[in-house]
């Protein structure tokens, strides 16, 4: 059973539909990422999921609990960072992590130090005296602290510096290994690479594509200027397009191959990059 489902998830603002039908299942220790350029939907879905909004038609279930009915149990079982922090200023940032365990009825243990350390911020200081990046870091180890199943993030590395954007990736990565789910939204493609098993694209709140990471770990994409007469065949024996005197070719096979039949070609500014989600991710959302 996944940990989170949600089945044809629909919130409808008036009579603007912000998502439409959205279906969506998460495994304990997947890490799923919701990609769109604003006002695509990503934060309406999340916020269904949280209980926060009762949907217009369809439904969310954590662990087999009703997102809105049941928020109260969907709730323990979900560590969630919001886009726009809201902290309780007057507190220091182990008294935060504190209050949010009690509220769960967990006492942090010696973790808080831990990741203090490795997020690089002292916890005992109040949050009045931080800055906008030292509180983003607070809220972030109060969600990785609780042992909830799924972690929820919209927007996460957010005016994180890059040392602190590869901190909290990796601390992502240990919350799967864990067996935690994780869903985050983002915009940034190089960061949903690095760290999703699966990515779920949303524009205009469909869900236009749905994929798989794996599938594109060991592909690749090679461009390059001809310089003769163009090919017919490509490596792997299909038919390729050309436009405008260059090759567009998306490959997945051995490399030797695709090596050996490049040598052949009369090619110039040959180019041979992986095969990422920038390609997918635009030809749904233009180049943004
Ligand atoms: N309370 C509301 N009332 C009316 N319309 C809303 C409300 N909240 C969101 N919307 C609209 O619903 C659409 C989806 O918004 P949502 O916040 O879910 O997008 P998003 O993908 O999270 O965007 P962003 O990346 O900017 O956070 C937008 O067009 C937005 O203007």
């Amino acid at each position: 059973m996944p940990l989170l489902a949600t089945e044809s998830l629909t919130k409808d603002y008036g009579p603007f539909r912000a998502l439409d039908g959205l279906n969506l299942a998460i495994a304990p220790g997947e890490v799923v990422g919701l990609l769109g350029p604003n006002g695509s939907g990503k934060s309406t879905a999340l916020r269904m999921v949280l209980g926060f909004m009762r949907p217009t038609a369809g439904k969310a279930t954590v662990a087999g609990f009703d997102c809105w009915s049941q928020s109260v149990e969907v709730r323990k079982r979900v560590a969630y960072l919001p886009g726009e922090l809201r902290l309780y200023e007057n507190m220091t940032g182990r008294q935060l992590v504190r209050f949010l365990g009690k509220l769960r009825g967990e006492v942090p243990g010696e973790e808080v130090d831990q990741l203090a350390k490795r997020l690089d911020i002292d916890v005992d200081k109040p949050l009045v005296q931080m800055s906008s990046g030292m509180k983003r870091k607070v809220a972030l180890l109060a969600i990785l602290v609780p042992k909830v199943p799924l972690i929820i993030l919209d927007e996460p590395t957010n005016t994180l510096d890059p040392t602190m954007r590869d901190e909290l990736l990796e601390q992502l990565a240990l919350a799967k290994r864990a067996g935690k789910a994780v869903l985050f939204s983002s915009h940034v493609l190089q960061e949903v690479e690095a760290v999703c098993d699966r990515v779920v694209i949303l524009r205009k709140g469909l869900l236009v594509h749905e994929q798989c990471m794996a599938d594109l770990r060991d592909g690749r994409h090679v461009t390059a200027a001809l310089t003769g007469p163009a090919p017919t065949l490509g490596p792997d024996g299909n038919a390729l397009s050309i436009a405008d005197g260059r090759l567009n070719l998306e490959y997945r096979g051995p490399l030797p191959t695709l090596l050996e039949w490049l040598a052949k070609q009369p090619l110039g500014n040959l180019k041979i990059e992986p095969l990422g989600l920038g390609p997918i991710y635009h030809k749904y959302h233009g180049n943004v």
